[in-house]
């Protein structure tokens, strides 16, 4: 396949609310995307259907079945150690190195109960990542985290994807968050993709850069709350 996600006419409803009607969308081989759009627009709706969770009403979807999901929460099994966690089926070994990875060496025996919201995320990717997945799907990962340890996570999914080079769909609210680690944005508006950036900015991506700021408010504006943004 020369495209990790193929997507074409993809449509599905619940009862009577159409939530995707008519969806394209290709994801390149370690392309990273970065889904955005209002609460309730369908974000977790096509990720779902692209981790096989639900089934579309019409369309063609196609995805790897080496594909892993990171959620908000970190459901991780409580009664079993993080190693046991990370590698379900697999040696110790392969979770002392994804877990090492992440930063978490020292916690290869800890209970899941004593680590630290941020920490629990990190161990969710060591889990997804362990599997070397062709397709990461991230559902707002970072979204209950606080500010310093998301800044954190931003450096770390940068770091991990760059050295696994799965293809990546981030579902976020967070338009800042998109443009920090994407290669490509996308707003879906009802039920379609209503606009597409390619985050290619000359420089460094950071806040620092102009470019960052100018697409940030295209984005908010293709989303209609730039005013709102502007205005706090
Ligand atoms: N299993 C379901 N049964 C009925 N309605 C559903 C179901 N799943 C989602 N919906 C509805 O579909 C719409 C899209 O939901 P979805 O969770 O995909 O939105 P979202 O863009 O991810 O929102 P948010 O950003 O708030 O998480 C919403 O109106 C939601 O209530």
């Amino acid at each position: 396949m020369s495209t990790a996600v193929r997507v074409r006419a993809l449509t599905k409803s619940f009862g009577p609310r159409t939530v995707l009607s008519g969806l394209d969308l290709d994801i390149a081989p370690g392309e990273f995307v970065a889904l955005i759009g209002e609460s309730g627009c369908g974000k977790t709706t096509l990720l779902r259907l692209l981790a096989g969770l639900d089934t579309p009403d019409g369309g063609d979807l196609e995805a790897p079945p080496e594909r892993m999901v990171v959620f908000q929460e970190h459901r991780l099994l409580p009664w079993r150690r993080v190693w046991q966690n990370v590698a379900v089926g697999l040696p110790r070994e392969a979770a002392a190195r994804a877990l090492t990875e992440v930063g978490l060496a020292g916690h290869l025996d800890a209970w899941p109960v004593t680590l630290s919201g941020g920490e629990a995320q990190r161990v969710a990717l060591a889990r997804a990542l362990v599997r070397e997945p062709r397709l990461l799907l991230l559902d707002e990962p970072f979204a209950a985290l606080d500010a310093l340890t998301r800044i954190k996570m931003h450096a770390l999914v940068r770091q991990l994807v760059a050295a696994h080079r799965p293809a990546v769909l981030l579902v976020t609210h967070d338009v800042d968050e998109a443009i920090l680690l994407a290669d490509r944005v996308v707003a879906l508006r009802s039920g379609r993709l209503a606009a597409e950036h390619r985050v290619d900015f000359g420089g460094e991506r950071s806040r620092r850069n102009p470019a960052f700021d100018e697409l940030r408010h295209r984005l908010l504006a293709e989303l209609g709350v730039a005013e709102l943004a502007e205005t706090r």
